[in-house]
């Protein structure tokens, strides 16, 4: 994720003229060895190798022997040569970002070792998603950051906020009545947020069997994108601080899950046979849950929220299922209107209205149609860890978590992770998951699964 990403910055000419890759693992590879697996992995990425590779290629270390509090690999050493090297070609002091890419497990340790050994000062550091496993461990590791880091340094990374058609939920909503005006309990019955995906674990399974679907996917993005949905107006959409406020206030009222009635698990079937999986792992590889958030403008409206491994295809669709019309042909209707926000790849926005179908005896008939963000004239669409990661540099926190809203976000999930976590329900690979999972997205059921079979 993150090589991709530099390079598309580093393409579109977005990096500062100097900059370095210090790649750091446990491998005592040499840094033509890390090249050469960056490259092979580039090839292989959707966006491939890019034209000046040599370019990228030079700018280009390694430092292996993993890194650690008490012991910390050859980073120190091949961090500072690189600062020497940057700053032999040209004046002002680079800004060192250090992304930490790993298992949660890692953080507290790398944490301390960069307290430690002297690579704090001036830094900015990159927390991965999940920022602590739990509710207690997210609060242990946020201590441990605060002694070690400032709040201006850390940047709590989430990387579905900072896609562009999440993003383009403020514009939908705050620059056109039609939308912004319905968007509230009044008008919506029901949000789903769904996030199939057609891929396996296979490749990580390690990270996989110790973590699963609800703490990979439903606390981390799912619940950020529910926060962008239901968050009241910020009092300023250019104002980072403003953002962040809205979004923080929203997750307090995140009502904790109800596992009992308001969640559903499951595991695909021959998961167990994957290497590197667990004999007899209970694992989730898929979650469906309903939340509800406890605002004057949500009260007593689910938020069905899933996502899941092998299910039937990968899709990232936020869906408005708006509440039945009144009056004369409100018992004509057969489908509820939906407002719809696909936010994979560069986006789209979606409705499904009733119309009335052209001809001699006029009926009702419903109609889907789709505005692609990338067809908008002038669009140069970025991903979004390239994004993300360009904010960093810039310092711009508007889209990176607070405590306050990891906190908040972990408390509401924390029943999920006690004595009444539901056993997960097997599934078939290349289906929509457990059966049992309809009946949360009740009474009109998962509009993307419906609508596409
Ligand atoms: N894969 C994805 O699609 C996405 C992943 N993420 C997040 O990125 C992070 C990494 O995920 P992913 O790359 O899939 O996971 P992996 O299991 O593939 O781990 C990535 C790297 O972490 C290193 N690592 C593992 N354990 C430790 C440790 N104890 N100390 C130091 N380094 C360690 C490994 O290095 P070595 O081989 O040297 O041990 C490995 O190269 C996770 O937090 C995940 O949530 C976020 C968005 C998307
Ligand atoms: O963080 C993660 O995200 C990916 C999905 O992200 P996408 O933007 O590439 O679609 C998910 O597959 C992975 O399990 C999770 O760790």
């Amino acid at each position: 994720m993150v090589m991709p990403a530099l390079v598309e910055l580093h393409e579109r000419g977005l990096l500062p003229e100097r900059w370095r890759l210090v790649g750091c693992a446990t491998d005592r590879w040499d840094d033509e060895a890390f090249r050469a697996r960056l490259e092979d992995s580039l090839l292989s990425s959707e966006q491939g190798l890019p034209e000046d590779w040599t370019e990228v290629a030079r700018r280009v270390r390694y430092a292996g022997g993993g890194f650690t509090e008490d012991d910390p690999g050859a980073l120190p050493e091949v961090l500072a040569r690189t600062h020497r090297e940057l700053n032999d070609e040209g004046d002002g002091e680079p800004l060192v970002v250090h992304f930490l890419a790993v298992p949660p497990a890692a953080y507290p340790a790398i944490t301390r070792g960069l307290g430690r050994h002297g690579l704090t000062a001036g830094a900015r550091v990159v927390y991965e998603k999940p920022y602590g496993t739990s509710l207690a461990d997210f609060e242990a590791l946020d201590a441990l950051v605060k002694e070690v880091l400032t709040e201006e340094q850390v940047f709590r990374i989430d990387h579905f906020l900072g896609k562009q058609a999440v993003q383009a939920i403020y514009a939908l909503r705050f620059a056109n009545r039609l939308f912004g005006s319905q968007w509230d309990a009044r008008a919506v019955e029901q949000v789903q947020i769904d996030v199939p995906e057609d891929l396996d674990v296979a490749q990580r399974a390690g990270f996989y069997d110790a973590t699963g679907a609800a703490l990979d996917m439903l606390v981390t993005h799912l619940f950020h994108v529910a926060s962008q949905v239901a968050m009241d107006p910020p009092w300023n959409v250019d104002d980072p601080d403003a953002i962040v406020a809205a979004r923080d206030a929203v997750m307090t009222a995140f009502r904790p899950l109800d596992p009992a009635t308001d969640v559903v698990l499951g595991q695909f079937e021959g998961y167990t046979d994957i290497a590197g999986v667990a004999a007899g792992s209970t694992q989730d590889t898929f979650v469906a849950a309903r939340l509800w958030i406890d605002t004057d403008r949500w009260r007593g409206v689910p938020f069905v929220l899933r996502t899941g491994k092998r299910m039937a295809r990968k899709a990232q669709r936020i869906t408005l299922v708006m509440r039945p019309p009144e009056g004369p042909l409100a018992d004509a209707v057969a489908e509820p209107n939906t407002v719809e926000i696909d936010f994979s790849g560069s986006g789209a926005v979606a409705v499904g209205v009733t119309v009335n179908t052209p001809g001699p005896a006029p009926a009702l008939a419903y109609a889907h149609t789709e505005l692609d963000l990338a067809d908008v004239p002038g669009g140069e669409p970025i991903s979004a860890y390239a994004s993300l990661l360009h904010d960093v540099l810039a310092g711009d926190r508007s889209l990176f978590t607070t405590s306050h809203c990891l906190r908040s976000s972990f408390t509401a999930f924390a029943p999920l992770q006690g004595p009444g976590r539901p056993a997960p329900l097997s599934y078939a690979p290349g289906s929509w998951g457990p059966g049992e999972a309809e009946r949360l997205a009740a009474p009109h059921g998962w509009v993307l699964e419906r609508r596409r079979g």
